[in-house]
């Protein structure tokens, strides 16, 4: 028996250490040889599990975790002529300087010497610039985590937007400029002598900026809850949290915005890319007003300025498209276009409705004008809105996209109709009350004046 266990064991040996076909190793060779491949296997599938749940995870800071994701097949389609969209500026930017008042202009001429003084730094100190800050280079790679993917808050036209935490602990969103043939850097320019100043509760406020060698970005409070276009057409469920009321607050204020934009600065500033994707929310669902990216400044004696078309195919004005005329009549009909998607949770351009459907603006008109007001309201709205309330929105719209610029009412005026619980039935002509006439249930037109 014992002599049994020898001879295995000795044929055992020798079987590992017997030579094989395969190029004449022996056995126990080829036994290391892959178990070693097994491990190396092994390592890779972690590594490579370990990426696409980085990916996954960065993807869902992307949409703000649990924020709704958007078909941008859809939704996003944008002029993309890099023509179109990085315009020249420089009679804009000529007949803006010479407009600004002194005070202004004392600022932008410190904030540019600033800029060049920065740039031949290598690292720049935080300086307090008198509206925000300059942050250097290292402290939003601090902040960030060197831009890290997990802290990618999105992507637009001019770049990479990042969640960070800068040093007195507070969040921003950083905008990593894209920096090509100095384009971006035109941009960035004139976004920060256009906003740098600016406060108003709805408009996202920029608080620093960093321009270090090629480097340039904006950094800007942080809002925390997506934007509009993320709430009207990602995927919310049967019943949208945008009730009638949070609609209506997200338009008044977001007129306000603009309002402010236009009316309330010294010179004006036209914002140019009024749409659904540059309404950022907070958890009250305050709106704020985001990507001053297009703005440009206009002197207030100039009614308006030439310079190629920019804007988001679908909220683009026809006047300003077909000639190029700026003024602030174009964000008000980009307004009339965003209030009609907040009504219907439709986009402006959707290529997978009926032919009659795909453009928003004119399935809008004919609709009113069947008075089929009611059939307008997206159909995730739970609750209806009463129908004088329907009614004012649905005028506010059409003012607001009337064919001729001169018509339209300015932002300020818009934030009135829509405020106004009267209106169009007490403050408006008669003539103007049946131009609204857009339907009304009997009991409702017989309350009328
Ligand atoms: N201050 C901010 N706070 C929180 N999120 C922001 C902030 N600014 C931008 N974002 C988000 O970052 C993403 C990219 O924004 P960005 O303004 O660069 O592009 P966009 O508006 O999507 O497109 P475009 O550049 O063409 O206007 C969007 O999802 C936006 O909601």
């Amino acid at each position: 028996m014992a002599n049994s266990d020898q001879n295995s064991g000795t044929s055992s040996t020798f079987s590992v250490s017997k030579k094989t076909p395969i190029l004449g190793l022996k056995l126990y060779v080829i036994i290391l040889v892959t178990i070693a491949a097994l491990i190396i296997v092994f390592f890779l599938i972690i590594f490579l599990c370990r990426r696409s749940s980085r990916r996954r995870r960065a993807q869902l800071r992307y949409s703000s975790g649990l924020l709704p994701l958007v078909n941008k097949e859809i939704s996003n389609i944008k002029q993309h002529d890099d023509h179109i969209k990085h315009v020249e500026s420089v009679e804009l930017g000529k007949n803006s300087s010479s407009n600004v008042s002194d005070e202004k202009k004392g600022n932008f001429t410190s904030n540019e010497s600033s800029s060049s003084r920065t740039e031949s730094v290598s690292v720049v100190e935080s300086v307090n610039i008198g509206w925000g800050r300059w942050y250097s280079l290292k402290e939003l790679e601090t902040a960030t985590s060197c831009f890290a993917v997990e802290n990618v808050i999105g992507e637009g036209g001019y770049g990479v937007v990042y969640r960070g935490v800068v040093s007195d602990g507070s969040v921003v969103a950083v905008k990593n400029l894209m920096n090509n043939k100095g384009q971006a850097e035109r941009e960035f320019k004139v976004e920060v002598e256009a906003i740098g100043k600016v406060r108003h509760k709805n408009l996202v406020g920029l608080i620093g900026y960093c321009a270090e060698g090629s480097e340039r970005l904006l950094v800007y409070e942080y809002v925390d809850n997506g934007n509009l276009e993320q709430w009207l057409h990602g995927d919310v469920g049967p019943i949208s949290p945008l009730s009638w009321e949070i609609r209506m607050k997200i338009a008044i204020g977001t007129a306000k915005g603009l309002a402010y934009l236009h009316e309330g600065l010294e010179p004006k500033v036209v914002h140019r890319d009024v749409k659904s994707s540059n309404i950022l929310l907070d958890r009250k669902w305050n709106p704020k007003v985001s990507d001053f990216g297009l703005a440009k400044l206009l002197g207030s004696e100039i009614s308006h300025v030439t310079t190629r078309v920019m804007g988001t195919f679908g909220y683009v004005s026809p006047d300003y498209a077909s000639t190029g005329m700026l003024n602030e009549g174009s964000d008000v009909y980009s307004f009339g276009v965003l209030l009609m998607e907040i009504i219907t949770g439709r986009n402006p351009i959707d290529y997978s409705r009926a032919p009659g459907e795909m453009n928003l603006v004119d399935w809008f008109k004919v609709m009113v004008a069947s008075r089929r007001g009611e059939e307008l309201v997206d159909g995730l709205i739970e609750v209806h809105p009463p129908p004088r309330a329907l009614k004012r929105a649905l005028l506010v719209c059409l003012r607001c996209i009337d064919l001729d610029p001169l018509k339209r009412p300015k932002m300020g005026q818009v934030v009135h109709m829509l405020e106004a619980e009267d209106f169009p039935f007490r403050s408006e002509p008669r003539a103007a009350r049946e131009t609204a006439s857009i339907g009304p249930p009997e009991a409702d037109a017989k309350k009328g004046p």
